[in-house]
C-alpha cells in the first residue's frame, strides 16, 4: 500500500533521512517511533508530498508521490504536528472548505461533514471559531480534516502532543477506532502510546530504520529467549522431577520466606510458550501455582537499546532476525538450501556474519 524506497533527505550538509526503505500494508496501525530529531516528521512530510526527498521514491497505492501527486494524495489524510486549521473560521466553515479542497462530490459533503464531526465528537462545537477552541478540540478538528473524504490511509504526526491525559486517552481511542477502517501511521516519541495503539512498530534512529515488527516480536527478538517465573506451593522433591520433563533451556529454583512455597524461573527458546505445559506438569505433581508471570522486554527497553549511540543492539536485532528467517527457510527440509538463495547471497551472508561477529567482539572489549 505504501512503499518507501531508499529515501534520503539532506538539509544542506545534514542527512536527516538515510536510505530509508519500508512497506506499509493495509488495515493495520503502524507506529513510527524515534527520539527527537530522528527524522520522523521529515519522513512523514515526504510520504505525504509536503516535502521532496533528495533521493529515493514513495509509492502510495502504486502512485509515485512526486510524479502523480493528485492520485497519491487522494489516498492520504494527513494531520501534521501543527494542525493546519484556519483559526478565524468556525469548525463547520473550515470543514466545508476542506471538503471543497478535497473535491468531495457536492451531494456527499454535508453528510460526510456531519459523520466526521460525530466521529471525532466536535458536533457541539461546529459553530465556534477555531481560535476559541482548546488545544484538544483543535486537534480533533485537525483529525476531522484528515478523515474527511475517507482516504484509505491516515497519517498522524505526534497526534497527542500537548494534550492533557484525558484528551490523550480520547484521541488514542479515536485512533484505534480509525484503525478498523483505515491504515493508520502515527509518529510518536511516546512509547506507551505506541504500545497501546499500534499493531506494528517501526523504530527510527538518526534517519535510519533500526527495527520493524510487532511490539511482542521485537521484545522476543531482543531478548533471545522467553522466561516464565512462577511461585508454587510444594517441595523441591515434588517439583524437580515434574519440571525436568519440560522442554526448557534452564530451570532455577529459589527459596521463599514461606517454607512451603518455591519460586521457579524457567527459560525456554524464544519461540516457545511453556505456560500450558507447565500448568499441567504442576497439576500432575499436585503443586498449585500461586503466581505466574511471563517476562519479556518492554517496548521501552527495546527502544532504549535500539536507539543507543553504539548501534550494538540494532546489530543484535538484525542478527536475530536473520537467524529467525534462516530457521523458517530451513523448516520444511532441514538440510536443503533455501529456495532462491544463490551462492553469491550465501557468501554475502557469510561475509556479513563474520563482520557482525567482529563488530560484536569490538563491542565486548
Ligand atoms: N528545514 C530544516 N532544515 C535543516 N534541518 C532540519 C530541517 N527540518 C529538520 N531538520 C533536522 O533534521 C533532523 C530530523 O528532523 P525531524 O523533524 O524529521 O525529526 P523528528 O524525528 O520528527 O523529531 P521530533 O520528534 O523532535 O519532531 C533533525 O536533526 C532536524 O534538526
Amino acid at each position: 500500500m505504501i512503499e518507501v524506497k531508499n529515501l534520503v533527505k539532506r538539509y544542506g550538509d545534514h542527512v536527516a533521512v538515510k536510505n530509508l526503505s519500508f512497506t506499509v500494508e493495509e488495515g493495520q496501525i503502524y507506529g513510527f517511533l524515534g527520539p527527537n530529531g530522528a527524522g520522523k516528521s521529515t519522513t512523514m512530510n515526504i510520504i505525504t508530498g509536503y516535502l521532496a526527498s533528495t533521493e529515493g521514491e514513495v509509492l502510495i497505492n502504486g502512485h509515485n508521490i512526486l510524479e502523480e501527486p493528485e492520485e497519491a494524495k487522494k489516498c492520504i489524510g494527513y494531520l501534521p504536528e501543527l494542525p493546519p486549521v484556519y483559526t478565524d473560521m468556525t469548525v463547520l466553515e473550515y470543514l466545508k472548505f476542506v471538503a471543497e479542497l478535497k473535491k468531495i462530490p457536492k451531494d456527499q459533503r454535508k453528510k460526510q461533514i456531519l459523520e466526521v464531526m460525530n466521529l471525532v465528537k466536535i458536533t457541539d462545537m461546529q459553530n465556534r471559531l477555531i481560535k476559541n477552541l482548546s488545544k484538544g478540540y483543535r486537534q480533533r478538528v485537525g483529525l476531522a480534516q484528515a478523515v474527511l473524504g475517507y482516504p484509505p490511509i491516515i497519517i498522524l504526526d505526534e497526534p497527542t502532543v500537548g494534550l492533557d491525559p484525558k484528551q490523550i486517552i480520547e484521541i488514542r481511542d479515536l485512533i484505534k477506532s480509525l484503525g478498523k477502517k483505515h491504515t493508520v501511521i502515527l509518529s510518536s516519541h511516546i512509547l506507551s502510546e505506541v504500545s497501546a495503539v499500534c499493531d506494528y512498530v517501526m523504530i527510527i534512529a538518526k534517519g535510519q530504520l533500526v527495527a520493524s515488527d510487532t511490539p511482542e516480536n521485537l521484545s522476543k527478538l531482543m531478548l533471545g529467549s522467553n522466561t516464565v517465573t512462577c511461585t508454587v506451593h510444594g517441595t523441591r522433591k515434588q517439583l524437580v522431577p515434574a519440571l525436568n520433563a519440560l522442554d526448557a533451556k534452564e530451570i532455577q529454583y529459589e527459596n521463599t520466606p514461606n517454607e512451603e512455597q518455591i519460586k521457579v524461573k524457567i527459560t525456554t527458546e524464544k519461540d516457545k510458550d511453556i505456560r500450558e505445559e507447565l500448568f499441567y506438569a504442576l497439576a500432575k505433581a499436585n503443586c498449585p501455582i500461586l503466581e505466574l508471570t511471563s517476562s519479556s522486554m518492554s517496548l521501552e527497553d527495546v527502544f532504549l537499546e535500539l536507539t543507543d549511540d553504539s548501534g550494538k543492539a540494532a546489530r543484535k536485532l538484525k542478527k536475530a532476525e536473520k537467524e529467525q528467517l534462516k530457521q523458517k527457510e530451513c523448516e520444511p527440509e532441514a538440510d536443503k538450501t533455501a529456495v532462491g538463495e544463490t551462492s553469491e547471497e550465501k557468501s554475502t551472508d557469510a561475509a556479513e556474519s563474520a563482520a557482525e561477529t567482529k563488530q560484536e567482539e569490538g563491542d565486548a572489549q
